[in-house]
């Protein structure tokens, strides 16, 4: 599980920040996968064969594997297993209960001996406050990461919400770096949310910033880099649905690998810009 000067030198080494989203839906896949005895496990650990090089981070978005039951769930303990060590791998899980009940899913995302599956990251809502994100912290090491500012429409709903003269988001940002440090704690904020970065800042200057939105939302990497980045870098991008789904066809791992090479290309040139490589 990378610590934060393992994930910065990672960044470094690999000159990339790119967090590829396992947004693996059965539905999608190349139909030719349907053969294998676990199609959604063998695109994944084709996808992973083909990217780890050009990636610091990946991302298995729990939904697509919990609405295929039993099956869902071993197919994601697989791909777990077949994630490499060196990435942070994340659980997008956006989990927030009560005390006894975050113990329960902490075990089930960060405790391999109770679940199979030891993930070093987790996606969490902030709402039901302290309680109910401070339990994950008792698993050394691992992180926790905060919706800040989401990339959706619906964001706007109460994200914005005027309070004390701030939105509520930086409500949340300035509470949440009170409950761990730039270690352990990051923020998810949306690639389409751009120019709020440098509020977002303010209040984190030193956490890393997940920030999904980038290729099928329609987000731009320049502008998440230009109001985001920090000398460590600072940002994980995700990319999903545009990197795993690229091609349908028995060319699908390759095409994955190409739209990788065009985001991790532009990472590197950003990266050289902002004087972190
Ligand atoms: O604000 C948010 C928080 C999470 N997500 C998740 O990221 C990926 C984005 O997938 P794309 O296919 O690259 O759009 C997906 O798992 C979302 O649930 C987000 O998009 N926005």
């Amino acid at each position: 599980m990378p610590s934060r000067q393992q994930l910065i030198q990672q960044i470094k080494q690999k000159k990339s920040f790119l967090c590829v989203g396992l947004d693996t839906d059965i539905e999608k896949i190349p139909r030719f996968l349907l053969d294998f005895d676990d199609p959604v496990f063998e695109f994944n650990r084709q996808i992973i064969n083909a990217t780890h090089d050009l990636c610091v981070s990946y991302k298995p978005n729990s939904a697509f594997y919990e609405s295929r039951g039993v099956k869902g769930l071993q197919s994601l303990a697989k791909t777990w297993q077949h994630l490499p060590a060196e990435t942070l791998n994340i659980i997008d899980a956006k989990r927030g209960d009560l005390g006894n009940t975050t113990d329960m899913y902490a075990k089930a995302f960060f405790d391999q001996a109770a679940s199979g599956v030891s993930f070093d990251a987790i996606t969490l809502s902030p709402y039901m406050g302290t309680d109910s994100v401070t339990p994950y912290l008792k698993y050394d090491g691992k992180w926790i990461i905060v919706l800040g500012l989401t990339s959706n429409p619906g964001s706007k709903d109460f994200q914005y919400l005027v309070n004390k003269g701030g939105y509520l988001y930086e409500e949340v940002v300035k509470k949440a770096v009170t409950w761990a440090g730039a270690d352990r704690i990051m923020f998810v904020v949306g690639a389409t949310k751009s120019t709020e970065f440098t509020n977002i800042r303010k209040y984190a200057p030193d956490n890393f910033l997940l920030v999904p939105g980038v290729g099928a939302q329609g987000g731009s990497l320049a502008d998440v880099c230009q109001y985001g980045m920090n000398s460590d870098c600072g940002l994980i991008v995700n990319a999903s649905r545009s990197i795993i789904y690229a091609s349908n066809e028995r060319d699908f791992a390759d095409a994955a690998r190409a739209e990788a090479i065009k985001l991790q290309q532009e990472m590197k040139v950003e990266l050289e810009k902002a004087g972190v490589i």
